[in-house]
């Protein structure tokens, strides 16, 4: 009889290999966070690592949303230590009536999944809701300090990596203070040394949470060796109007279409909840749009941006139907939405985000709730003052027309495309067949010989390759002059067709996909690092909407008898050689450019979209989470050499030897 699961294909060559129940482990306590950190708050970065603040800063606005607080302090300070503090109910303390000989303070800090948010009694529309944030960021930090005051008594407890350095202890007397202090310095294990939290980002994040409730004083505090031009070492923040104050500090005196702005606020039926916004179409803007649930940003927008958009796309037809205007029935959300400021901050209770890091709410009656509460707002808003309402909707029917002329113009020009494109194409571009830009690629590759490996390899249907010479213009550190009369430069944004900086449009991009396809070493990361920076400054809307990938050339080729597999870097390489190999003679040879491979190889390696890897090059969607990225690439790219030496001072200790030798 014939065994029925087949020969094993190779019997274990050691112990080490052995799958049995002795491989699978469970991880205690908090230990999948530090194991697992991307799970829980997306991953080690700079992002992640201010996801930590947020996560504590959000747990006294809940507090203050709730009623039982007014203020919050947020101190940064050396060391990278955050303590937030508030005057809430405090956290309690009392023995867990689940866990012997525990207090909730302990089992809260602790225990993933554990909280006072789950049931609505305790808080109604809390931003809190999986009872999983302050533990993860007890677990990712070397030091926790947590000082409770209830009930006339201080309260404290200390941890680090999340276990408790000792039990709660009552260490004095709180006569007139109550409250809950949550002190932590994040662990650079996790996030690596120099990971630091980024004042101008804390500072902002302080004063917007004063914006999302009017009813919360938030006091800022920083070490004096942190502060700068924007970050002062004391602020206090409080805003009576909310959100529509931080709609006119944002316009400033740049004039808009109705010198009003569309601000109020209306609760959702039965209790559910509430909705409040700002919203104004200066006469010049590139577009802002910032949603909240309860007091948490929501950058990726989501089922009450949804409500948002209907509210006012309905509205504004409504008015144009009433004053006769035959265009405004086919003005779209995107028409009202373009060139728009706004805020939107909803109350609601049980959120649905997408994940923990709650960038997108996906609770479906939102939608219905914010656009039952804002429309008739929108309506008085604009038949309260008729010129008001002209006036707007005259703006948004412009901006429908220049749509649709542009839609106009871009048929016209797909019909003729293969004309009008060999007049002013770069010379060096070997262009694909494909008329439109749909499923198109632009392949940008380093020097003339890895071209040729590349136009044998590719499919001229979809993929086209333009080769670009050596190293191109650091567009980060040259002058206007210096880009314009760049060669490269000009080659590029000639191919590319969708126009640099304020005037790009992406209807325009003839391709779908733009791909940087450098050599897999020091030199070809250089020249992707310079493409990306001239993608940077020069289209960031390209970056933004991900049209920009890099290629994943391999750089070594393993084979063994009739296996071939090929390997990115030492690191993969190895780990072929142990896992796929297992230990046989293996025939390695490292390629030393793309020209270099076969157009076989390169077609399926790096370019055959079937077989290939490619990584989506990302910027952050959010306003307030520029900055960092800009302030990096001035640092690594820009005019002033010395920024970059200390950048390399400061990591040369992350730096092997074999790089250094690379
Ligand atoms: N500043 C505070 N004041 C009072 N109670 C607090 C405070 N911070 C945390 N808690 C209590 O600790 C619980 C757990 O907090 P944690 O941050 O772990 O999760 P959460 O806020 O419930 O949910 P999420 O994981 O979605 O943030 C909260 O539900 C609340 O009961």
């Amino acid at each position: 009889m014939t065994d029925l699961f087949g020969a094993p294909p190779s019997s274990p060559t050691s112990a080490s290999d052995a799958y049995d129940a002795s491989a699978i482990e469970v991880l205690e306590g908090l230990e999948p966070v530090r194991r697992r950190p991307g799970m829980y708050i997306g991953g080690t970065d700079e992002r992640a690592l201010h996801h930590l603040a947020a996560e504590v800063i959000d747990n006294a606005m809940d507090e203050a949303v709730a009623g039982h607080a007014n203020r919050i302090e947020i101190t940064l300070g050396a060391g990278n230590r955050l303590t937030v503090v508030d005057n809430g109910r405090g956290i309690p303390v009392d023995p867990h009536p689940k866990y012997p000989g525990k207090s909730a303070l302990e089992v809260i800090l602790c225990t993933l999944h554990s909280g006072g948010k789950f049931e609505g009694k305790a808080y109604s529309t809390s931003g809190g809701l999986h009872g999983v944030g302050v533990s993860v960021v007890n677990a990712l930090s070397t030091e926790t300090v947590i000082e409770v005051a209830r009930d006339k008594k201080l309260y404290r407890q200390r941890f680090s990596r999340g276990l408790p350095l000792g039990p709660l202890e009552e260490v004095g007397a709180a006569p007139n203070r109550r409250g809950t202090s949550v002190s932590f310095a994040p662990d650079a294990e996790i996030f690596g040394a120099g990971n630091d939290f980024i004042p101008e980002r804390l500072f902002r994040l302080a004063r917007s949470k004063a914006y999302l409730f009017a009813g919360v004083e938030i006091r800022w505090r920083c070490d004096p060796s942190l502060t700068s031009d924007q970050v002062p070492e004391a602020a206090t923040f409080q805003f009576e109007n909310g959100l529509g104050d931080a709609l006119a500090e944002q316009l400033g005196e740049r004039p808009c279409f109705t010198n009003v702005p569309f601000a109020g606020a209306q609760d959702f039926p039965d209790g559910q909840g509430r909705a409040e916004w700002a919203v104004a179409w200066p006469t010049w803007s590139e577009g802002f749009t910032s949603y909240y649930c309860n007091t948490i940003p929501t950058p990726d927008g989501g089922t009450h941006e949804a409500g948002l958009r209907a509210a006012l796309t309905k509205g504004i037809r409504a008015f144009g139907e009433l004053v006769g205007n035959k265009r405004a029935k086919d003005i779209t959300a995107d028409d009202v939405m373009n060139g728009c400021e706004c805020y939107l901050s909803v109350f609601i209770r049980n959120p649905h985000f997408q994940s923990q890091t709650k960038d997108r709410l996906t609770s479906l009656e939102a939608a219905r709730f914010v656009e039952g509460a804002m429309r008739d707002h929108v309506d008085h808003y604009l038949a309260d003052n008729m010129d008001r309402g002209r006036a707007l909707l005259g703006a948004i029917v412009e901006r429908m027309e220049e749509r649709l002329k542009r839609r106009a113009e871009r048929e016209v020009k797909r019909k003729t495309a293969t004309s009008a494109r060999k007049l002013r194409l770069p010379g060096k571009l070997t262009d694909c067949a494909s008329d439109a830009p749909e499923g198109t690629e632009l392949f940008i590759v380093e020097g003339d010989s890895a071209g040729g490996s590349a136009k044998q390899a590719r499919n001229r249907k979809t993929q086209a390759i333009l080769p670009i010479r050596g190293k191109i213009l650091n567009v980060a550190s040259a002058t206007a002059d210096k880009i314009r009369a760049n060669q490269e430069v000009a080659d590029l944004q000639l191919a590319l067709g969708c126009g640099i900086r304020d005037k790009f449009e992406e209807t325009s991009l003839r391709y779908e996909k733009v791909i940087i396809m450098t050599d897999a070493d020091v030199d070809g990361a250089h020249i992707a690092t310079l493409l990306m920076t001239f993608f940077f400054q020069e289209m960031p809307e390209l970056v933004r909407r991900g049209h920009l990938f890099l290629a994943q050339p391999p750089l070594y080729r393993l084979t063994a008898g009739a296996k071939t597999l090929y390997a990115r870097d030492d690191a993969h390489r190895a780990e072929l050689e142990a896992k796929e190999f297992k230990g046989k003679k293996v025939e390695v040879s490292r390629f030393k450019g793309l020209g270099e491979m076969n157009p076989n190889q390169l077609k399926e390696t790096t370019m055959d979209p079937t077989s290939r890897s490619l990584l989506r090059v990302t910027l952050p969607s959010q306003y307030e989470d520029r900055q960092p990225v800009k302030d990096l690439v001035e640092r690594l790219m820009g005019k002033n050499p010395e920024h970059r030496f200390a950048f390399i001072q400061s990591r040369a200790a992350a730096v092997s030897e074999d790089e250094l030798d690379a």
